[in-house]
């Protein structure tokens, strides 16, 4: 395998991986990360985790969105009270995740769910897979219930978390068991309409990125629009495969029609954390300054098996990572013309500056209308 990394400046700075930039030294303020008694309201939308004490809360938040490895979530301490960790300046996902006390009482009248609620455009509930889930089934009805009563707009997604113990037939089983149960709940409250979406995860795999990317592809309106944009770019291009990452986090944003394959989302997901500690030991400036990502980033990875992994930077958080054979490659300059349209494409989606709207939706400042005016170069002559 040989590895080509392109950075604007290499240094000598070694041993930085552990104070990893959240923000990849581009240069943006400190993220707002502040532990509150109070649940008194923040304008950002907001994605909730809740769910019974030590189901695994914490841990899915500090592994995905701070690279907190998942033996160190051993060592984590109960939550206590509401944690908020704004992720805005350093994720492309511009929401709030909060994380709940496994015990939150509805009937505590300085809890205002009515208030939490309203601003949510996501709850996960997580359910401990590894434990008895009796309980934890009880407090899903209860808190998906009142939750829908005061705002029907929130997508409800159900973790069945810690799967790595279970073997696959249990697995398979325990997600049947868990949706059956938690359907006929809601059907027997006549809450037929509220529809909760099922996921197996766990921290020790790619499975909970998997299941992240897929919650906040749901909150994205122009979600249709980006996936047009990569299955445009990737057919133009010669790409089998391609994803566009938040890079801090590695939830893709969007992906081409293509079926997802855990294995390629692992390798691209490899790619990035190869690319961001390469980059943070030798690509910063030797006084620890410079970024570790920004718009010269790009990586080619060439594997043995004739397979070549492309990573370009798209805005300042996204990066896009495809997968195609070494004879598409020949290509290259094509690819990279249709590349810099495709970015220049994205970057009108997403004009930045007024991406959040209270209701828990992203909002982009300009009109989706760009693929009307993405002119790509074609491999195959077929006109675009
Ligand atoms: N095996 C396994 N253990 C996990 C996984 N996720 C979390 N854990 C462990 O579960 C324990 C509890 O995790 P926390 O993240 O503190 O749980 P919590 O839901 O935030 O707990 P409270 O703060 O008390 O509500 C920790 O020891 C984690 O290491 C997982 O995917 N698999």
């Amino acid at each position: 395998m040989s590895i080509q990394y392109e950075e604007p400046a290499l240094a000598r700075s070694y041993g930085v991986v552990d104070s990893f930039p959240k923000d990849f030294g581009y240069g943006v303020e400190e993220p707002d990360i502040e532990e509150e008694s109070t649940t008194s309201g923040d304008s950002k939308p907001r994605i909730l985790l809740m769910g019974l004490r030590r189901s695994g809360k914490s841990s899915i938040q500090k592994v995905v969105f701070h690279k907190m490895s998942p033996n160190e979530t051993l060592f984590l301490e109960s939550t206590n009270k509401i944690y908020k960790d704004d992720i805005s300046s350093s994720s492309f996902v511009n929401f709030q995740i909060w994380d709940f006390p496994g015990q939150v009482d509805f009937f505590d009248p300085t809890f205002d769910y009515e208030m939490i609620f309203r601003g949510t455009g996501a709850l996960i509930f997580v359910i401990d897979a590894q434990d008895d889930y009796v309980e934890a089934l009880g407090r899903l009805h209860l808190t998906v219930s009142r939750a829908y009563r005061v705002n029907p707009e929130i997508n409800f997604e159900v973790f069945i978390h810690k799967v790595d113990g279970l073997s696959d037939d249990h697995k398979i089983e325990t997600q049947r068991d868990v949706h059956q149960r938690a359907n006929d709940d809601l059907a027997d409250a006549s809450l037929e309409k509220l529809h909760l979406s099922f996921y197996l995860t766990s921290i020790y795999d790619h499975s909970i990125f998997e299941a992240f990317s897929k919650v906040v592809q749901k909150l994205i309106p122009q979600l249709p629009t980006l996936e047009n944009l990569v299955n445009i770019f990737i057919s133009n291009s010669g790409i089998e495969k391609a994803f566009l990452f938040d890079v801090v986090s590695k939830i893709y944003i969007a992906t081409d029609s293509s079926p997802v394959d855990m294995q390629s989302y692992e390798l691209c997901c490899d790619m990035i954390d190869v690319v961001i500690d390469v980059s943070c030991i030798y690509g910063l400036r030797e006084d620890g300054n410079g970024s570790a990502y920004d718009k010269e980033s790009l990586a080619i990875i060439k594997l043995n098996n004739t397979t070549i992994l492309y990573l370009k930077e798209v805005t300042k958080f996204l990066a896009l990572v495809c997968i195609l054979r070494e004879e598409s490659f020949e290509k290259k300059g094509l690819i990279d013309y249709n590349f810099h349209c495709f970015r220049k494409a994205i970057q009108e989606v997403f004009e930045v500056g007024s991406l959040t709207q209270r209701t828990g939706r992203l909002q982009p400042s300009s009109s989706n209308n760009s693929l009307s005016s993405v002119k790509l170069g074609v491999l195959n002559g077929s006109a675009v």
